[in-house]
């Protein structure tokens, strides 16, 4: 089954929403009580959770424990994911320390860089590899995602490395789109910076003038 993409992004708030209502000891849930949680339309979360299947029962509304499973299958949260960061600098050192990932289920296990000054340097607790160990510790450390986080000019090529030492998917935080057949998904900080720009000027008629 096809799910769009944006319903696949809400499905991951959906989970941690409705693992917040399991730790309150909630056992039902209705689209109501979920879309304002997260500050969305209840007949959004009726059409997202539609694309698989009934889920709730009327009048008593979605089973909390049932729907977190359903969801963590679908969005591939019930497995732990082995993760690699290429790019051992500013971005690389605060994403492999960052503990949100593995509370999430995502587990650095390796970190690679070609700068022979940071090679063997720990990061995090990881050792970090050279570039050229990644085809072999992909393999050895069953490595299924990679986070590029390398200065804009070297980022394509890594994702050719990537994709050649048999990664699954790459989150891309250099500005560029990259051409690669496994699945990419984009963090862009500067546009969410632009997008918020827009919707502040958008709501202040006076700032609007003021930039014309
Ligand atoms: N720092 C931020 O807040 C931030 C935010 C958003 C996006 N980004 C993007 O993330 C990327 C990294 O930013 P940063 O600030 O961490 O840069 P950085 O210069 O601190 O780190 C980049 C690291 O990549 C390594 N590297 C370079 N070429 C490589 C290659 N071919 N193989 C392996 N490693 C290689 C470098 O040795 C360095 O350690 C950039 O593309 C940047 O545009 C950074």
């Amino acid at each position: 089954m096809k799910i769009p993409k944006p319903t696949v992004k809400r499905l991951g708030l959906y989970y941690r929403c409705l693992a917040r209502y399991k730790e309150e000891g909630v056992n039902f849930v209705s689209s109501q009580d979920i879309a304002e949680r997260l500050n969305i339309k209840p007949s959004q979360v009726r059409k997202d959770l539609s694309y698989f299947g009934e889920f709730g029962k009327r009048g008593l509304g979605y089973n909390v424990s049932k729907l977190i499973s359903e969801i963590a299958h679908i969005i591939g949260v019930n497995k732990e994911w082995n993760v690699a960061i290429i790019g051992a600098g500013n971005l690389g050192s605060a994403l492999a320390n960052y503990p949100g990932l593995i509370k999430h289920k995502f587990r650095v296990v390796a970190i690679f860089d070609n700068d022979r000054e940071k090679v063997g340097k720990k990061i995090a607790g990881i050792q970090v590899s050279h570039i050229s160990e990644l085809e072999q510790k992909v393999k050895d450390m069953d490595i299924e995602i990679a986070v590029i986080a390398v200065p804009e000019s070297a980022a394509q090529y890594v994702a050719e490395q990537v994709e050649e030492a048999g990664i699954k998917g790459i989150v891309n935080f250099s500005p560029i789109k990259l051409r690669t057949k496994i699945p990419v998904e984009d963090v862009d900080i500067t546009l969410s910076f632009e997008t918020l720009a827009y919707m502040i000027l958008k709501n202040s008629p006076v700032e609007s003038e003021k930039e014309e």
